[in-house]
C-alpha cells in the first residue's frame, strides 16, 4: 500500500524545478555570446580578402546559424520546467464515479511483432486495478492476421485465471512474461503465493505461449482450433478470395464481453475486442493514425468510454495503478477543463547499461516533457497516453458534429455488444471508405499527413486550445522495447525525421501557424522538434570542413589560440556541453553515448530523411511506416547487453558515418605529424586538431568495427571499402579549393 501523504486530500501537486533560475541566467549569457559570434563571422566574411577564407566563413556562418537556432529553441524547454506528483490514495473510494476507460493497442505484423508480446501487453492492461466493467481493451491488427486473433483468443481464456491470480496476490508485474522472469516475484513466500499455485499458473502460461508460438511458426491455425464458434471467427480468412493484409473486409471479434463473461471465481471480466479494419489497395490507410481512428469509432459504438489510452503492442503496463494516477488529473475539479491528455513516459527496458544508442531519449522524453509541462504540456508520444475522448472532436469550447451521432463522444451506449444493430454499425465505421469526404484525420481524430502521427496529433490538439500534463511516477508506468541494432535505431530516427518534416512543411507549420494559435514558446518547442533534421547541416560541416582543411594544411579558417576570439569558441563549446551534461541527469557514459548518437544521426538519419523527403515531394519515390522489428536475435542481444555496437548489415546509414571516421582520423594523424615535424605550430593547428581528435574519440567504435572486430556485428567490408574510397574522393575533389 502507498503511504497516505499529509496533503489534505489533494490529488496532485506541481512545483518548479530548482535549476530554473540558473538556466535562465545561463540562457541570457549564452545568447549574448552567440550574438558576438555572429558579429565575428560577419566581420570575417566582410574583411577577408582570400577566397578560401571568405567561402569557408560563409559556410561556418550557415552552420552556426543553424546551431544558434536549435540551441535557442532548445533553451525554451529549460526555462519553465515543472515536476508533478499525484496522490491516487486521495481519489474518491466510490468507484462508480470513475469514468470508463477504453484501451487501444496497435499491432501491425505478427512476424515483426510476435503475438506473445501483444498478448503480454494486452493481459497487463486488462489486469489494471480499475473497475472491471468500466475497462475495455481494443486491439487493432493492421496485419489482418489470424495468428494474432488466435493469440488473443488464447489470452482471453488465460485471462480468466491470470486476472484473479494477480488481484488476489496483489501482483505488480501483470505482464506474465515480466512476472515469471522477474527474480523478486519468484520469491513466492514474500508475495504470499503457494508454490503449487505458482506452478499451476506458470504451466498454463507456458502452454498458451507454446500454442501461440507453434501457430506462428507454422503460419496457420489449422488443427489448433476445433471449437465451432471459434472456427466461425476465422471464417472470413477462408471465405474472402484474395485475402491479404492490404486487402480484406473489416473484422471485429468480441472476445470477452464484460456483462456476460466471468472469470474463474465468478467476477466480471473486462471487455476484449479484436479489430482489423478494412483495407483496400486503392485507398490510403494512414498507418497507425488510421488504425487509431477506426478504434475511436468502433469503440464508440461498443463502449464509448470518456477516457482513451493508446498503447503500442510492445509497451506493457508495469504498474496496475496507472489509470488511477491519470484520474488524479482528470477527476480533479481544480484542473483546467481543457485538459486533453495525461502522458506517461515510455520507458525502454531492453536498453543496455551504457545506453549505447541513446535509446532512452532522456532529453525529449523526460527533460523536455517537464519543460513543456510548464507551458501547455508535453507532446503526445504515441504510447502511454490517456486522452479525454472529447478532445478528438473539436476545441474545448466547440464540438464537431458527428455522423452517425452514435459515434459522438456524448452518445451513451445502452445495447449489448453482440446485438446485430451494434455490430452492423461497428462494421460500417470500421470500413475504409467511411472517412471519405469527412474531417477524420484533418480536423478530428488522430491527424494524418505525418509519419509521426503522435507528435502531429498532440500538436494539432494543443493548437485548438487543449493542454496536456506529464506524469512521471517513480515506478515506470509502461515498459517497452527499443531497437537493439544501429541500423534499426537510425532507420527509426529517419522515419521520425521524415514525419517531422511533414509537420514543418505543412500549412500547420509550428513557426507560422503554431505561434499564432498557441503560446508562441510552446510553438517554438514544436518547431525545434520538427526541425531536428537540420542538425545535420552543422554536424556535417564540422565533421568534414576543418578536417579537410587540416589535411590540406590550410588554417585560414580557424581561430588561433592566441586570438581573443578563440575564448568565445571555448566558452560556446564548453558551455553547451557542460550545461547539456548537467541537464541530462544520467551517468557520464550514457550522456557521452547520447551525444555520440546525436552526431551519428546527424550524419545519417537526418540527411537521408531530407533526401528521401525531397524525392517524395518530387514524386520520385514514396515512403511508408516501416514497423520496427521486435524480434530479438540471441547473438545480437548478447552484444547489445555488452554495450557493443551492432553494425552487421551493409546499411547506407553507415557510409557517411564511416567517411567521417576516416577523414577525422586522417586529419588527426596528419596534424600530429605536422606538429611533431615542426612544420606547423600548435597555436595555429590547435582548433582543427582538437575537432579532429574529438571526432576520432567519438568514432572509436567505428575503427574497432572496421578493423579489429571479427564477430557478425562488425562493419561489413563492403561498407569499409566503399567509405574509404568515397572519403578519398571527397579529399580529391575538395583539395583544389584550399
Ligand atoms: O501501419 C501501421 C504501422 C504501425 N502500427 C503500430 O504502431 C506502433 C508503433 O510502431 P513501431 O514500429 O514500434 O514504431 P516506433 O518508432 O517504435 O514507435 C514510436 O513512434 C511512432 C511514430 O511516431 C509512434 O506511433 C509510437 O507510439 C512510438 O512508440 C506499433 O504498435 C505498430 O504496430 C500500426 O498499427 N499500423
Ligand atoms: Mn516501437
Amino acid at each position: 500500500m502507498e503511504k497516505v501523504q499529509p496533503n489534505g486530500g489533494v490529488l496532485h501537486t506541481k512545483s518548479a524545478m530548482s535549476r530554473t533560475w540558473f538556466n535562465r541566467l545561463f540562457a541570457v549569457t549564452y545568447l549574448i555570446s552567440i550574438g558576438a559570434l555572429m558579429y565575428h563571422h560577419y566581420h570575417n566574411i566582410v574583411t577577408s580578402t582570400r577566397r578560401v577564407a571568405k567561402t569557408s566563413g560563409i559556410i561556418f556562418l550557415l552552420a552556426d546559424l543553424v546551431l544558434a537556432f536549435m540551441w535557442t529553441t532548445r533553451q525554451i524547454f529549460r526555462l519553465w520546467p515543472i515536476r508533478r506528483q499525484v496522490f491516487p490514495e486521495n481519489l474518491t473510494a466510490d468507484e462508480s464515479e470513475y469514468p470508463a476507460l477504453d484501451v487501444f493497442v496497435c499491432t501491425a505484423d505478427p512476424y515483426k511483432e510476435p503475438p506473445t508480446g501483444v498478448v503480454n501487453t494486452v493481459l497487463s492492461l486488462m489486469a489494471y486495478d480499475y473497475p472491471t466493467e468500466k475497462l475495455s481493451v481494443y486491439v487493432s491488427d493492421d496485419g489482418g492476421s489470424q495468428l494474432t486473433l488466435f493469440a488473443l483468443m488464447e489470452a482471453a481464456e488465460f485471462a480468466k485465471h491470470w486476472l484473479p491470480f494477480c488481484k488476489k496476490h496483489n501482483i505488480i508485474d501483470r505482464a506474465p512474461e515480466a512476472f515469471f522472469t522477474s527474480q523478486t516475484n519468484l520469491c513466492f513466500p514474500e508475495i504470499g503465493v503457494a508454490t503449487a499455485q505458482l506452478d499451476q499458473i506458470k504451466g498454463m502460461y507456458e502452454r498458451m505461449e507454446m500454442r501461440i508460438n507453434n501457430v506462428v511458426e507454422r503460419g496457420s491455425i489449422d488443427g489448433y482450433v476445433t471449437d465451432e464458434e471459434a472456427l466461425r471467427a476465422f471464417a472470413v480468412w477462408h471465405n474472402t478470395p484474395g485475402f491479404t493484409p492490404q486487402n480484406h473486409p473489416t473484422i471485429i471479434q468480441i472476445l470477452l464481453e464484460s456483462a456476460s463473461e466471468k472469470e474463474q471465481f465468478g467476477h466480471e471480466m473486462p471487455n476484449l475486442v479484436y479489430v482489423s479494419r478494412e483495407k483496400r489497395k486503392s485507398i490510403l490507410h494512414n498507418y497507425k493514425a488510421g488504425a487509431l481512428n477506426v478504434l475511436l469509432r468502433v469503440s464508440a459504438t461498443l463502449t464509448n468510454a470518456p477516457l482513451v489510452l493508446t498503447q503500442d503492442c510492445d509497451m506493457f503496463s508495469n504498474d496496475p495503478k496507472t489509470p488511477l494516477r491519470a484520474l488524479c488529473y482528470f477527476m480533479d475539479p481544480k484542473m483546467d477543463s481543457n485538459l486533453a491528455l495525461v502522458q506517461f513516459p515510455p520507458i525502454f527496458h531492453g536498453i543496455n547499461e551504457d545506453d549505447t544508442y541513446g535509446a532512452e531519449f532522456r532529453e525529449p522524453i523526460i527533460n523536455n516533457s517537464c519543460g513543456m509541462d510548464g507551458l501547455l504540456g508535453p507532446t503526445y508520444m504515441g504510447s502511454g497516453a490517456f486522452f479525454r475522448r472529447r478532445a478528438f472532436f473539436g476545441s474545448p469550447v466547440s464540438n464537431i458534429p458527428l455522423q452517425p451521432s452514435d459515434i459522438s463522444p456524448h452518445h451513451i451506449v445502452n445495447k449489448s455488444m453482440h446485438s446485430a444493430e451494434v455490430m452492423t454499425l461497428a462494421q460500417q465505421v470500421g470500413g475504409c471508405s467511411f472517412e471519405v469526404q469527412t474531417k477524420w484525420g484533418s480536423e478530428m481524430g488522430f491527424r494524418y499527413g505525418s509519419l509521426v502521427e503522435d507528435f502531429n496529433t498532440g500538436y494539432r490538439i494543443q493548437c485548438q486550445g487543449w493542454r496536456s500534463v506529464f506524469c512521471n511516477p517513480k515506478r515506470p508506468a509502461f515498459l517497452g522495447g527499443s531497437p537493439i541494432t544501429l541500423h534499426d535505431t537510425l532507420n527509426q530516427m529517419k522515419r521520425w525525421s521524415i514525419g517531422n518534416l511533414d509537420v514543418i512543411i505543412s500549412k500547420y507549420n509550428p513557426l507560422l501557424f503554431g505561434v499564432l494559435s498557441m503560446n508562441p514558446l510552446q510553438a517554438f518547442c514544436y518547431g525545434h522538434y520538427s526541425l531536428w533534421p537540420i542538425w545535420s547541416i552543422p554536424v556535417i560541416i564540422y565533421s568534414f570542413l576543418p578536417q579537410l582543411a587540416l589535411i590540406n594544411s590550410s588554417h585560414a579558417i580557424s581561430p588561433k589560440v592566441t586570438d581573443p576570439w578563440f575564448f568565445l569558441y571555448v566558452f560556446l563549446f564548453l558551455g553547451s556541453y557542460v550545461h547539456d551534461y548537467i541537464e541530462y541527469g544520467s551517468t557520464a557514459k550514457r550522456w557521452w553515448n547520447n551525444q555520440r548518437m546525436w552526431m551519428m544521426r546527424s550524419l545519417s538519419s537526418f540527411p537521408l530523411a531530407l533526401i528521401e523527403y525531397i524525392q517524395e515531394r518530387c514524386g520520385l519515390s514514396s515512403f511508408g511506416f516501416s514497423v520496427t522489428s521486435k524480434v530479438l536475435d540471441s547473438e545480437q542481444s548478447k552484444r547489445n547487453a555488452n554495450c557493443i555496437f551492432e553494425f552487421g548489415v551493409p546499411s547506407p546509414f553507415f557510409v557517411p558515418i564511416s567517411m567521417a571516421a576516416i577523414i577525422n582520423l586522417w586529419a588527426f594523424l596528419h596534424g600530429m605529424k605536422q606538429l611533431i615535424m615542426r612544420n606547423e605550430s600548435l597555436e595555429v593547428v590547435f582548433s582543427q586538431l582538437f575537432l579532429a581528435g574529438f571526432g576520432v574519440l567519438n568514432c572509436w567504435p567505428l575503427y574497432e568495427a572496421m578493423v579489429v572486430r571479427k564477430d557478425k556485428g562488425k562493419m561489413p567490408s563492403k561498407i569499409t571499402l566503399g567509405s574509404t574510397f568515397l572519403a578519398w574522393l571527397v579529399y580529391l575533389v575538395t583539395s583544389s579549393a584550399f
